[in-house]
């Protein structure tokens, strides 16, 4: 199910990155799995009571001439409106209200996007309550006082957000049993090249669903009477000249496609091969449990022997060792190659992703596998694995009753892994597990 993206946006030092810790949770604990992306916080997966949605924070504004931080703040804003479902705008109840603030409020209302608006550093009520008001001349609603950094307010301000997740537009999204894919990658791997391929080769309908800007970039591609969802991250590159600016904004966009995939198509440079920014890439979209198939493009420009395959796909394997289950395909989105065969590894993965397994015959699997290799035991404690059942699809996640939760050490969960992996395929789809205790009486 695709969450909904918020963004946190606001002019300098309004305590932007205090709120996104405040609501993400201080630990940093977001892309804990993921190879990379630990250096700064771009996105975080939280939770406001049972809805779970992604935060983004767009990036800081380096206070210069109040010029620099409109365009900045401008540039903020678009991104924001092109990848969010709800826009959080924050201003300082200190600096009151700012001319530059006036003009973005503009830009978001012109978007129609859904933008709650937050005034920061209403640390007491008693004596900047009053001052909260003028942010009314804002025109996008009703300002809810905050305090980022003693974290008042943030549960009422989360609630303005979620009302919002309702009423989001793509509910059709939801029930639209199409395939989306996500196209994923470094610049320049060749991800548009692809998707024209595919267009070019096939039947091509403008997307029909409804509303917001982010769908413009969605392309439909019909195969064999099957409609598939592209969604896009090529092309959209940032005229920043700043580096970090621009891997932000990359991330921010794959972040948000991938959330909304069903499968996610990393594409690699042959001739580059596989690279740490191909793995950090990659673990957004394991961390998401997404079905993940490499695409390792422009294969027409490598010499080939017999090896070759073989070779490349034991190097890829190597760096993206927290999935072993990707599917690899080696295309060239020039010559077409494969391109077919594309469609045909997607259903695969797809069905993959939603299959459901009988808990008579994941059972037999399980204690099959409990005799060919004794559980761990601890201090004279032995695991004993009482019964297993899928609980969800998308991805396929197990719930396995066990005596002692902390004997169920990770090699052994592997092992499962491995042996129901065995068993029924998964090709293309991480799977999860949850660990549950259960008294041994209830047996
Ligand atoms: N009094 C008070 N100070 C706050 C509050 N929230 C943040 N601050 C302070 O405001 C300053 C800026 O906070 P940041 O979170 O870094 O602001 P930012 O918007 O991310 O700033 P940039 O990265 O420059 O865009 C810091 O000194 C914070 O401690 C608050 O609720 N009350
Ligand atoms: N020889 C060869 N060249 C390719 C292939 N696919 C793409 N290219 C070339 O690689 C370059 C980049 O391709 P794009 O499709 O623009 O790459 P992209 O990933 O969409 O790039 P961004 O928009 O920067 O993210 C272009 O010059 C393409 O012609 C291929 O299969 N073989």
């Amino acid at each position: 199910m695709s969450k909904p993206v918020v963004a946190i946006i606001g002019r300098p030092n309004v305590g932007k990155s205090t709120l996104f810790n405040a609501i993400a949770g201080e630990p940093i604990s977001i892309v804990k799995d993921t190879p990379g992306v630990t250096r700064d916080r771009i996105y975080a997966d939280c939770t406001w009571l049972d809805m779970n949605f992604t935060l983004i924070d767009t990036g800081g504004i380096e206070p210069e001439s109040s010029d620099v931080i409109l365009s900045q703040m401008r540039e903020q804003a678009e991104i924001a409106i092109e990848t969010a479902d709800v826009i959080v705008f924050i201003t300082d109840v200190r600096q009151g209200l700012v001319d530059s603030d006036s003009k973005v409020c503009d830009m978001l209302r012109k978007s129609r996007k859904p933008v709650v608006l937050a005034v920061n550093k209403v640390d007491s009520i008693a004596k900047f309550g009053n001052d909260v008001y003028e942010f009314y001349n804002l025109g996008i609603g009703d300002p809810v006082a905050i305090s980022a950094a003693s974290r008042l307010g943030i549960g009422d301000l989360l609630d303005a957000v979620a009302v919002h997740f309702k009423s989001k537009g793509n509910e059709s999204e939801e029930d639209d049993d199409r395939p989306r894919i996500a196209i994923v990658g470094k610049p320049n791997v060749g991800k548009s090249s692809i998707i024209n391929r595919l267009t070019g080769q096939n039947r091509v309908i403008v997307s029909d669903i409804a509303g917001t800007t982010r769908d413009a970039i969605d392309t439909v591609v019909v195969n064999n009477r099957q409609e598939y969802v592209f969604i896009d991250t090529a092309g959209l590159r940032r005229k920043s000249k700043v580096k970090e600016d621009i891997e932000r904004y990359s991330i921010i966009r794959t972040v948000t496609a991938v959330e909304r995939a069903d499968v996610v198509i990393l594409v690699i440079d042959a001739r580059e091969g596989v690279t740490e920014q191909d793995a950090k890439i990659a673990g957004i979209a394991h961390d998401r449990g997404k079905g993940i198939i490499v695409a390792v493009n422009k294969w027409d420009l490598i010499e080939k022997n017999n090896k070759t395959v073989y070779e490349y796909t034991n190097d890829i394997k190597r760096v993206l060792s927290f999935m072993p289950y990707a599917e690899f395909i080696f295309i060239s989105a020039l010559s077409g190659q494969r391109l077919q065969k594309l469609f045909e590894l997607i259903d695969i993965v797809r069905e993959n992703q939603t299959l459901r397994i009988q808990t008579g015959v994941l059972n037999e699997i399980i204690s099959e596998a409990t005799v060919m290799q004794q559980p761990p035991s601890d201090k004279g404690k032995r695991l004993k694995i009482f019964y297993a059942t899928q609980v969800a699809v998308k991805p396929p996640t197990f719930v396995i009753f066990v005596n002692i939760k902390q004997l169920m050490h990770f090699s052994y969960q592997r092992y499962l892994e491995n042996k129901i992996r065995e068993a029924f395929g998964f090709k293309g789809t991480s799977i999860r597990f949850i660990i549950r205790e259960r008294k041994e009486e209830n047996k």
